[in-house]
């Protein structure tokens, strides 16, 4: 689904004292089926952008339109309980939210909080736990006799249950180990692949950012401060310091690559490995 951001800007605690502007005239269109990273050092509104997407927070000011949805500032109830059923929000440590008996009835409680009959919710449990890697005998355990990584999988199901046609991840990741991270990151990414669905990834790893966003929207200081393809986004080094961001080391190495070699090689959509291979394949073709 195709998001539209049209000078957004928020202010908490409006009208008060207190008043602070988080958000300033932000303008940002994501086509459907994009992955978009949003990066920013901390405090630069990350977080305060995404709530306004799935209608956690209103618009101070501006609007944001999702497929047939706007919302507007001073808009209503109704348009902020649509916006939250098109996206689905995927918080950091998501398994802190688990609370009932088995992992089955968990799953079904979105769902069936928006009035979805049981059989169905049943019928969608068992296809979104596959949907997530975990086996159906899954579905009857108490999700705290589960692994912290099985937890964090059914927590994602909970999410998939909503059948969103926009994902939101803000730092999934987060509390993994290595070998955890890039499975969650590959599950999601295959999700986005498959389904052709629109998401929208809040990370601090610019690896991570590297590695599976078609766009990258940067932040700093409540604005947007860059918006482009990685390659044109990490070719701005010096603008990204100033944000307190760098460039990540695997792109700084292929970038010196490139520049010494003369060979142009693909600077995002790789790991480690990958990049050994394009370095070494490049060498080949030129007979070293
Ligand atoms: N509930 C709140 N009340 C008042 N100010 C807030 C609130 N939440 C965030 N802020 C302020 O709004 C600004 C943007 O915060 P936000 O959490 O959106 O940044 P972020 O980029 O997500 O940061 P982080 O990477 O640390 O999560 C910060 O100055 C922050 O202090």
């Amino acid at each position: 689904m195709e998001i539209s951001i049209n000078r957004l800007e928020h202010k908490y605690m409006e009208g008060t004292p207190f008043e602070r502007r988080a958000l300033h005239d932000i303008n940002l269109d994501i086509p459907d089926g994009t992955f978009l990273a949003l990066i920013g050092h901390t405090g630069s509104g990350k977080s305060t952008l995404i709530q306004h997407l799935n209608g956690l927070l209103k618009p101070s000011a501006g609007s944001i339109k999702m497929g047939s949805t706007e919302l507007k500032a001073g808009g209503k109830k109704q348009d902020l309980k649509s916006l939250r059923k098109k996206a689905g929000i995927v918080f950091q440590y998501p398994e802190h939210q688990l609370f009932e008996e088995t992992v089955e009835k968990d799953i079904m409680f979105g769902p069936r909080n928006f009035g979805v009959s049981e059989e169905t919710a049943k019928r969608t449990a068992a296809k979104v736990i596959e949907m997530v890697g975990l086996p159906e005998s899954v579905l009857s355990k108490s999700p705290f006799d589960l692994s912290g990584g099985q937890m964090r999988r059914v927590a994602i199901a909970g999410v998939l249950a909503m059948n969103p046609e926009v994902l939101i991840l803000d730092e999934p990741t987060a509390g993994l180990d290595p070998a955890g991270r890039v499975e969650i990151m590959e599950l999601f990414y295959s999700l986005h692949e498959r389904n052709n669905l629109t998401t929208i990834l809040v990370t601090h790893s610019m690896e991570d950012a590297s590695r599976y966003a078609d766009e990258i929207a940067v932040m700093h200081k409540g604005e947007l401060y860059l918006h482009g393809k990685p390659t044109d986004i990490f070719s701005e080094r010096e603008a990204l310091q100033k944000a307190g961001l760098d460039v990540p080391e695997t792109v700084q190495f292929l970038q010196k690559w490139n520049e010494k070699s003369g060979l142009n090689l693909a600077l995002s959509k790789f790991t480690v490995e990958e990049l050994a291979k394009q370095v070494s394949q490049s060498l080949k073709k030129r007979g070293n």
